[in-house]
């Protein structure tokens, strides 16, 4: 019976659907025959420009431009006059590298120029290039789309090269690099696995259920699996917002009462003049967002109106503004005048923001607080803290910069758990796809529990391994494929 059990859990490995494998992975096939190229390394003025090809005619065009010498040996950056194909003219003196495939970033064959990295120089390549037949320039992401068809990359991984492109923070590079690494592929795979050997055990049964020779328990053991799998899954998809605000920012929102320092403290975190401020209450009106590296995380820091009643029309506007901001943050930054917590305004403040938010949440959401006072200078100095009976605080003074460094390191911590420490914690979702794979997968194996007969229950199970292979790209539609490689430039 096992030699049987075991033919079945190859057979639903293979299963009825797409295999999953790296290859054949959905992405287009690498479009017949074509050669592509294309500047890699930035625009403009530059030491050295990187300019690339991928395809078959790479070899081809390699020695069309360093004629008469042969191909260089494989992986050797080798010094090589360039010269036009067409008129013979001398182009630059540059190094030339050779990566024969499948051992090449794409798995084609591919060749890399080094060039000086001059506007001339580029374009008298880039054209030299286009002359040569079977070349055409490439479109943006091609390079990854073919290193994808080839089987080179996973989609999560190639979803995490765009994001190391794209990394402006310290924790956004770890995160990207652990992507790209296959963390979180390795994962859906591992996961995937699970899957198919409960779909093994319960195509068992089907197939031999009514046979004694059936070892007992195969069913209880698909459904323990299963069991494990939703506690992983449920574990991964709280954690979601977690890494999608490491990609793309949380929100931090400084609020507090008119003139308690909101704007200076902006212009202080994000270290340049954003805001207006001014010793006149109700100087900010608007919103105004600015993009910040705050201790290694990005996040996007906005200016609010003080918080007050009985104002005009234009700053009752602003107000309202500020608290639906406020709504929305993950992270609220509440400021007061340390040398005013007795005014009503700040009174205020305390009673509607401050202290619902550390009774639990404002809104039901998973919102964190940071309760600032501000101007300690015009505390007497060595005096007692000017507010033990407030919640926990931070002191700070932007007019001096005492208590920043406590400041950021509080804000470093709120960060972290906000966003998921990619230097600890396990990989991140980064991306609603993948999100919305983990809880089609998850409902799935709702349906796969509930299921009435077993045939419907083995389909269901299929459903479910079927949203995990498509987290790192096995049959996945043409479109989101082409949304993923649309976030590349040219020439990656
Ligand atoms: N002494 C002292 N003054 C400060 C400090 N921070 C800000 N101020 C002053 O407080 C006044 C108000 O600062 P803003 O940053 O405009 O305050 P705000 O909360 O943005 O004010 P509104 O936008 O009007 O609500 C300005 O005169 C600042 O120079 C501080 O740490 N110490
Ligand atoms: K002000
Ligand atoms: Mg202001």
């Amino acid at each position: 019976m096992w030699r049987g059990l075991w033919t079945l859990v190859a057979r639903a490995a293979r299963g009825p659907r797409r295999p999953y494998t790296r290859q054949g992975s959905g992405a287009p096939a690498p479009s017949s025959g074509a050669t592509v190229f294309a500047l890699s390394s930035g625009q403009g003025r530059c030491g050295i420009a990187v300019i690339r090809t991928s395809g078959p005619a790479s070899g081809q065009a390699l020695r069309s431009l360093t004629a008469p010498r042969d191909l260089p040996p494989a992986r050797k950056a080798c010094l090589r006059l360039l010269s036009d194909p067409r008129s013979g003219e001398p182009l630059d003196r540059a190094l030339v590298l050779w990566f024969p495939g499948p051992q090449s970033f794409t798995g084609e064959d591919c060749a890399e120029f080094h060039v000086h990295g001059g506007p001339a120089v580029v374009s008298g390549v880039l054209q030299a290039l286009g002359s040569v037949p079977g070349l055409r320039p490439a479109e943006a992401g091609e390079f990854t789309r073919r290193a994808f068809a080839h089987g080179k990359l996973s989609l999560t991984e190639v979803e995490g090269l765009a994001d190391l492109i794209h990394a402006e923070t310290e924790a956004q590079r770890r995160q990207a690099l652990r992507q790209l690494d296959g963390e979180l592929n390795h994962l859906c795979r591992g996961w995937a696995e699970t899957l198919t050997k409960a779909l093994a055990h319960v195509e068992a049964y089907i197939d031999f259920g009514e046979d004694d020779n059936l070892e007992e328990g195969v069913l209880d053991q698909a459904d323990s699996e299963v069991r494990e799998l939703e506690v992983a899954l449920g574990a991964h998809l709280r954690d979601a917002r977690r890494g999608q605000r490491l990609r793309s920012g949380a929100h931090a929102v400084v609020v507090g009462p008119p003139n308690a320092g909101k704007s200076s403290l902006v212009n202080l975190l994000s270290r340049k003049p954003v805001s207006i401020v001014s010793p006149e209450p109700g100087t900010t009106r608007d919103v105004l967002e600015t993009p910040v590296d705050l201790a290694g995380f990005p996040v996007l820091l906005s200016d609010t109106a003080g918080l007050r009643e009985g104002v005009g029309p234009v700053e009752q506007e602003g107000v309202r503004r500020a608290q639906k901001r406020l709504e929305q943050a993950d992270l609220i930054l509440a400021v007061l005048d340390a040398s005013d917590l007795a005014s009503p305004s700040s009174c205020n403040f305390l009673d509607t923001v401050v202290i619902p938010a550390g009774a639990g949440s404002p809104n039901g959401s998973n919102q964190r607080l940071l309760l600032v006072l501000n101007k300690s200078d015009l505390l007497p100095a060595g005096g007692p803290d000017p507010s033990p009976d407030l919640p926990p605080h931070l002191l700070l003074s932007c007019l001096t910069g005492d208590g920043l460094d406590g400041l950021l390191e509080a804000l470093r911590k709120e960060l972290a758990a906000l966003c998921g420490d990619p230097s600890t914690d396990p990989p991140l979702l980064t991306r609603a796809r993948h999100q919305h794979h983990l809880q089609g997968c998850l409902d799935a194996l709702g349906h796969y529990k509930q299921a009435k007969d077993l045939a419907l229950a083995a389909e269901a199970l299929r459903v479910a391994r079927g949203h995990l292979t498509r987290i790192t790209g096995g049959g996945g539609a043409e479109e989101i494929l082409d949304i993923i490689f649309r976030d590349f430039c040219v020439g990656k």
